[in-house]
């Protein structure tokens, strides 16, 4: 048993957190989360760990600076693509894909190329405090089995896919038929279903998946014949856990091929419907320029977002309506997309989360106001701080069916857990910002300055700051993994 002491910020719905500076958080020997009690201030501490049975056990203290939050959760992203981060930038995407994207991807035919580039892409993603990470890989069989073998070697949480694309794509970067295509699919999701599961199995035993786990990961429609989704869809219907991943509405000029190339569908999102891909595991990326019929569907099918607003920046695609997504009940998560986005960290996702909502509000018109608490609508408004963590966390295990495993603390929910530190020594000033004893201020006032660096965190927060990284009870990364 591992028992934590101190500062917890906890989501607790799209609007709100729980916040408290004197948490205690057991975790039990699988991992799991075993009980917690908030707000035990420290004359309180021992009776509260004896009143538990826990009187003698070791208890690891928080010091004042540090406090614990739910992983992040990046629900989309292409590890083959961070080589090529930070450039491209001149491009809209069906460019991007031809002259940036599809060379570097290409390269992945060379495993050597593939393990030494995974091993650091994974190392950074979770340094940066990414616990639950959906990757794209390329459309290599072997390159993909390296990405989710190392993956599972560093403890990471992960849905590993590997692209099919059988047409639109170039000559030396393309799989050669719709049953190629699934013959590699059938091996992706062979080999990473037989990793061996974790040894030690907890009373939450029947929710536990595997860590890592196959995703089925149809590139998008454009590079998939009509052929290839159908066996795809096929494949899913006698697999209803196995979960999706795609692109849906990133680029006008993509929506516009792909209603081209797909005369017989009502939508670019009715195309995935059509094929049995649209469904309450599928994540779609982008989802920038949806018609109303669309996020109608959407919704009806319980299929996630992927809410991608670096990239759709940078790659000059839009800026999504994730607060009209929100008010329809539609379930959201932030993605990375690298290199579409140039950041690996959920942070810089967050960041620019905010700044697209704010966008989206300046040009509705709409005033700075905070939102009143009784009509609680996100459509083109600013997205609020809680807002904001729901969805890099709890949205994003909503997003990837794993919510009653991850993404907030609970009893029986998986320890995934970054420890953040905004004390000085972290090396990142600004974040600390109070200078007075921390004993003088009531609870009240703690409160509000875990408020300050949770927003200060979000805001200006790096890996300099995440101190620990925790996935299943497990260290796996973080500044003090590498003490
Ligand atoms: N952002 C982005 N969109 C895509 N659509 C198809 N492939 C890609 C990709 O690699 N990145
Ligand atoms: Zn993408």
């Amino acid at each position: 048993m591992k028992i934590f002491y101190g500062a917890v910020i906890n989501p607790t719905s799209l609007t709100s957190y729980s916040s408290s500076p004197y948490s205690l958080i057991a975790i039990d020997a699988a991992g799991d989360i075993d009980w917690i009690v908030d707000d035990v201030e420290p004359h309180n501490l021992q009776e509260t760990l004896a009143v538990k049975g826990r009187i003698d056990s070791e208890v690891i203290a928080l010091k004042d600076g540090e406090f614990l939050i739910p992983g992040f959760i990046d629900t989309h992203t292409h590890a083959p693509q961070v080589p090529n981060k930070g450039t491209g930038g001149q491009y809209q995407l069906l460019d991007w894909l031809k002259y940036i994207t599809f060379p570097m991807e290409s390269r992945f035919s060379d495993v050597t190329f593939a393990k030494k580039t995974y091993e650091l892409v994974v190392r950074r993603i979770i340094d940066s405090g990414t616990t639950t990470c959906c990757y794209y890989g390329t459309l290599h069989l072997e390159a993909t089995k390296v990405l989710a073998d190392i993956v599972h070697s560093f403890g990471q949480r992960a849905f590993v896919g590997k692209c099919n694309m059988n047409r639109e794509c170039p000559s030396d970067y393309i799989e050669l038929s719709s049953e190629a295509s699934m013959a590699d699919t059938h091996a992706i999701i062979s080999h990473i279903t037989s990793f061996p599961p974790p040894s030690i199995h907890s009373r939450s035993h029947e929710l536990h998946e595997p860590l890592v786990q196959p995703i089925l990961t149809p590139r998008f429609a454009i590079s998939c014949t009509d052929d290839l989704l159908s066996s795809l869809g096929t494949l899913a219907a006698s697999h209803p856990k196995l979960r999706i991943q795609t692109h849906i509405s990133e680029n006008l000029s993509e929506i516009e091929f792909t209603r081209k190339l797909f005369p017989d569908a009502p939508s670019y999102a009715g195309v995935y419907d059509m094929f049995g891909l649209l469904r309450s595991n599928t994540i779609l990326a982008h989802a920038v320029h949806l018609g109303e019929d669309e996020m109608d569907l959407i919704k009806t099918r319980n299929a996630g977002i992927s809410h991608c607003p670096t990239s759709n920046f940078n790659l000059h695609s839009g800026v999504a309506p994730i607060g009209v997504y929100l008010d329809k009940g539609i379930k959201v998560g932030l993605g990375t997309d690298v290199s579409g986005g140039f950041h690996i960290s959920v942070l810089n996702a967050i960041q620019n989360a905010s700044i697209a909502a704010k966008i989206r509000s300046m040009q509705a018109g709409n005033p700075l106001t905070p939102r009143p608490s009784m009509s609680p609508s996100f459509a083109d408004k600013p997205l609020p701080i809680p807002t904001l963590l729901y969805l890099a966390t709890a949205g994003g295990a909503e997003v990837c069916g794993l919510e009653k495993r991850v993404g907030s603390f609970a009893p029986g929910k998986s320890f995934d857990a970054l420890l953040v530190n905004v004390r000085p020594e972290a090396g990142n000033i600004g974040l600390w910002g109070h200078t007075d004893s921390p004993d003088i201020h009531s609870l009240e006032e703690q409160k509000q300055i875990l408020d300050t660096w949770l927003e200060r965190f979000l805001f200006c927060g790096d890996d300099r700051n995440i101190q620990s990284v925790y996935v299943q009870g497990r260290l796996v990364g973080g500044r003090s993994f590498h003490l």
